[in-house]
């Protein structure tokens, strides 16, 4: 039996799609546009690719988009004064900065700069807290992304057993949140995990968020289990190619005939990313203008 591909870029075009059209009625009453500021810092070549795709999407949906692009040696006191003036501009909706940062930037005091009403990546503490005890506020995109593909696989997911390998702020944590918020029993696993293949096969969801190659393998999959795999690994050119082919953490090709279904890489919870942050941004415009949020995003 092959399992089911989860084609998160076609539901990824269809959500920007239905942003794209509540963009357009936002700007109808508001008399402008939702804004995104995406804030990139230094040269760092995937991250141009993923700042021009963002710039890309937005103006596709309707949306303004802002791109600051800083050299790497920017000091932390001018990025800062950068994150204020979007704060008080009343354009941006959304900010951005692209992680990570280079040299010594210090990351979490950059993030707690921006304004919690602006933070469409949904890093910020005042975020992160909220998510936590079950307040409004904005999710991490990329997890976000995954639990719009299992609902609408899965439906309900009480009851379910989740297993996240991965613990970092942006992807694992709230991802584990979420799945606990729609009454999954979750497990976390990391690098410390024991017997990480055994704890594996007791999931009927598994969401891989390492950052390793390939490094779940067919007989960690439970027959039928959901896969999602997170992961963005760029492997070293073959013979005869420029660039090395993109690949998750799951070892796509084995686990394919074992679960249910699973998302590709590439073509399954990244371009989900792009596409919560333009609702994200999007709904953050909405309460800017102090109009009602939208439905059925
Ligand atoms: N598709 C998308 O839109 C996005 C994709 N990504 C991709 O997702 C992946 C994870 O990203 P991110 O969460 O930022 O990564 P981090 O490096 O911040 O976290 C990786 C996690 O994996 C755990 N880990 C590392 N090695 C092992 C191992 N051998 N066994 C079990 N667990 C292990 C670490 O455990 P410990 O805590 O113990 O160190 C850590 O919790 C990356 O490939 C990244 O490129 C990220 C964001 C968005
Ligand atoms: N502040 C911040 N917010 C982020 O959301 C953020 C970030 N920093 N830093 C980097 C990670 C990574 N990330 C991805 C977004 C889209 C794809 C994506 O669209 N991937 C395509 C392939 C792209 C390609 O071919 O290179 C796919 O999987 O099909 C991947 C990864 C967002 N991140």
């Amino acid at each position: 039996m092959s399992a089911q591909i989860i084609d998160g870029k076609a539901f990824a075009a269809s959500l920007r799609e239905r942003v794209g059209a509540h963009a357009a009625t936002f700007a109808e009453k508001a008399g402008r546009k939702p804004g995104l500021a995406v804030v990139l810092v230094g040269e760092d070549p995937a991250s141009q690719v993923y700042v021009g795709a963002k710039g890309k999407a937005t103006l596709a949906a309707n949306m303004e988009s802002f791109e600051h692009r800083l050299p790497a040696d920017t000091s932390q006191d001018d990025l800062i004064a950068l994150v204020e003036q979007l704060n008080a501009d009343p354009a941006v909706d959304g900010i951005l900065v692209q992680l990570p940062l280079p040299g010594d930037l210090d990351e979490q005091a950059v993030i707690a700069a921006i304004d919690p009403g602006k933070d469409v990546d949904g890093f910020h503490v005042e975020s992160a807290g909220r998510l936590m005890v079950g307040r409004e506020g904005f999710v991490p995109c990329t997890p976000l992304g995954c639990i719009m593909l299992l609902q609408d696989r899965l439906g309900d997911l009480s009851g379910l057993n989740a297993v996240v390998i991965g613990r970092s702020n942006i992807v694992g944590k709230p991802m584990a949140q979420l799945l606990l918020d729609a009454n999954a029993t979750v497990t976390i696993a990391h690098s410390r995990t024991k017997d990480l293949p055994e704890v594996v096969r007791r999931a009927d969801i598994v969401v891989a968020a390492v950052g390793r190659a390939e490094m779940v393998k067919a007989d960690w999959i439970k027959p039928g289990a959901t896969v999602i795999d997170v992961g963005i690994n760029r492997l070293a050119p073959a013979e005869g190619e420029k660039r090395g082919r993109l690949v998750g953490d799951v070892e796509f090709a084995g686990v394919k005939d074992v679960a249910g279904a699973i998302t590709p890489v590439p073509g399954g919870v990244g371009p989900m990313t792009i596409a919560v942050l333009l609702r994200n941004t999007l709904v953050a415009a909405h309460a800017h203008e102090g109009l009602e949020p939208p439905e059925g995003l």
